[in-house]
């Protein structure tokens, strides 16, 4: 499954030595495992399965017949899906035994906090592991992950590959996908992080309550030992509720009934310092190099689990304040000689927008301005409000392109409009629209002065555009360097 130079994370079992679960990245000795989904049947992938070295095929009723027809042996249950997990961790010689897990859900904050957590991991002494969307990494082996939540097949293989780089420890993100659709199973955390619950993903849940109860999932006896919830979230309280684990709670705004808190917040441009107060009166003095008071809610998550899962707290508070920094999440990329400032950020929700464009007021003494479009194929409900976040809290909000996909980008400028419009018009920011996202870019760094912060929101660390079905190659960070360039040659001739 996984393309490792080592190529070696393969069963200990003689016949099946994989499993995958798409025939695109079928190896040679792996069990193809054909499910029904959304557009199509995996069985009728069976043959290019079998084109690329699947030994058998695992399916259920329906996909009977056209699995058949390859002539390979052919394993019927009812729910393929029910069993993946189990089947892949008994193939790859069940890798998560022997690694310490952790698993961050939520809907803002994952990726940071696993990155937070690997830090602490690392100092409390451990090789580690790396699961979700920026990254995959198996010690010193790095990956390009294709979602946030790797299907079970390609998780179990990573997790033996873990197992074979010596990697003890690992921080993984369980996206609500994941959860609903068995992506997880055959893993028990040995620590589960809820970090806030907001708007998203309505595409894919019923609604709020069906995707906060998927998220709930997590914290059951069969997927984690024990949990830790954020008490400042309404969510992560109704948690205490739903958990049937142990729970232990934290707030990072000082909330007396939380068991964790943090205490003397002194929110800085980059980074914060807060003091870390826990059970039975232990302390510790933080400092973190992430901005925004987010990041004191993710870094002290991060620190409550790293002491749950055995990391000393002083091994854990020093850890995490050796991060400098999350690929495409507050990032900098204007540079010390610039009068302003800009940064890329993977805001696509409105609570992200919302909470990134409230932390960077607080240090914008000139104009704040966004750059923000919204994905298509995706939770059409988020636009609106993502587009009234922006011009509710910006100066100049210009509406672009994210990910288009395969809807038409003036429709889904159109939702973000209607939002804006909500906005009074004496507090609205001048809007600004630009479907075309390098356009976008240009414009905000040509009309940047002194003082003024551009924030580049919704596409962070990915490295294309996904328009009408291909992927055309984009990386904000690379597009506001080169505005920022091209800024600066224009002003020499001026
Ligand atoms: C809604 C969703 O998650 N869908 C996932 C699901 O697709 P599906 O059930 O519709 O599958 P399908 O396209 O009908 O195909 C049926 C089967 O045939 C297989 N197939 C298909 C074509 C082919 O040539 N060969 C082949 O074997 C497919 O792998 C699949 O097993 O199973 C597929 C196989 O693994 C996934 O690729 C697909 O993820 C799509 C691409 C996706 O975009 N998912 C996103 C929304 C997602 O999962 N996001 C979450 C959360 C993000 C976050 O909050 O950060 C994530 O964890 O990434
Ligand atoms: N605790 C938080 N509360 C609110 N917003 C946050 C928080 N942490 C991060 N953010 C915002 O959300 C964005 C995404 O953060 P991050 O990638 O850590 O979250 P995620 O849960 O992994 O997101 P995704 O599911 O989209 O991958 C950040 O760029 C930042 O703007
Ligand atoms: N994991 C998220 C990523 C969204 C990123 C944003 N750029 C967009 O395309 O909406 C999703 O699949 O919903």
């Amino acid at each position: 499954m996984l393309d490792a130079d080592s190529g070696t994370a393969r069963s200990p079992h003689a016949a099946l030595t994989g499993v995958a679960i798409d025939s695109r990245q079928v190896r040679r000795g792996d069990l193809y495992v054909a499910v029904r989904g959304a557009s199509a049947h995996g069985a009728d992938f069976s043959a290019e399965a079998m084109a690329g070295g699947a030994v058998a095929v695992l399916t259920d009723p329906a996909g009977r017949e056209a699995a058949a027809a390859t002539g390979l042996p052919v394993l019927i249950v009812s729910d393929p899906r029910a069993v993946l997990g189990q089947v892949a961790s008994w193939v790859y010689g069940r890798p998560t035994a022997d690694i310490m897990i952790i698993g961050v859900t939520g809907t803002s904050g994952k990726s940071t906090t696993t990155y937070l957590l690997e830090a602490g991991l690392r100092a409390g002494g451990h090789t580690t592991g790396l699961v979700g969307g920026v990254e995959l990494r198996a010690a010193d082996l790095c990956f390009e992950p294709r979602l946030t939540t790797p299907e079970a097949p390609e998780l179990h293989g990573l997790y033996a590959l873990m197992r074979e780089r010596g990697v003890t420890a690992a921080a993984m993100e369980v996206s609500s996908h994941a959860l609903a659709m068995g992506r997880v199973d055959g893993i028990c955390y040995d620590v589960a992080l809820f970090t806030n619950l907001s708007q998203d993903h309505l595409d894919f849940h019923r609604d709020l309550d069906d995707y906060f109860t998927t998220k709930a999932r997590l914290f059951q006896p069969e997927l984690s030992r024990v949990g830790v919830t954020n008490l400042d979230d309404p969510y992560g309280r109704e948690l205490l509720r739903l958990a049937k684990v142990p729970m232990t709670t934290f707030s990072a705004l000082g909330s007396p009934e939380a068991e964790w808190r943090a205490l003397d917040v002194r929110l800085g441009a980059d980074g914060s310092a807060f003091r870390v107060v826990g059970p039975g009166g232990v302390e510790a003095d933080a400092q973190i190099s992430l901005p925004g008071p987010f990041n004191v809610a993710n870094a002290l998550g991060a620190i409550v689990t790293l002491v749950e899962a055995g990391v000393p707290l002083q091994s854990a508070v020093h850890g995490v304040g050796t991060l400098i920094g999350v690929p495409g999440r507050m990032e900098r990329v204007t540079g010390a000689g610039d009068d302003f400032q800009a940064v890329v950020d993977y805001s696509h929700k409105p609570a992200a927008v919302e909470s990134v464009l409230r932390s960077l007021r607080q240090v914008t003494t000139g104009t704040l301005t966004v750059v923000l479009g919204c994905g298509g194929d995706r939770d059409k409900g988020k636009r609106p409000l993502m587009g009234e976040a922006a011009a509710g809290l910006a100066d100049v909000a210009i509406f672009t392109s994210d990910n288009p996909r395969s809807e038409d980008p003036l429709g889904i400028l159109a939702a973000m409009m209607e939002g804006a419009l909500r906005v009074p018009r004496h507090s609205r920011a001048h809007v600004i629209i630009e479907p075309d996202r390098a356009a976008a870019i240009d414009l905000a760094v040509g009309r940047a002065g002194r003082g003024d912060v551009i924030v580049v929101a919704g596409k962070g660390h990915e490295q294309g555009q996904y328009v009408s079905g291909e992927v055309i190659p984009f990386d904000d960070r690379e597009v506001v360097a080169a505005a920022i360039d091209a800024r600066k040659e224009s002003r020499k001739h001026e």
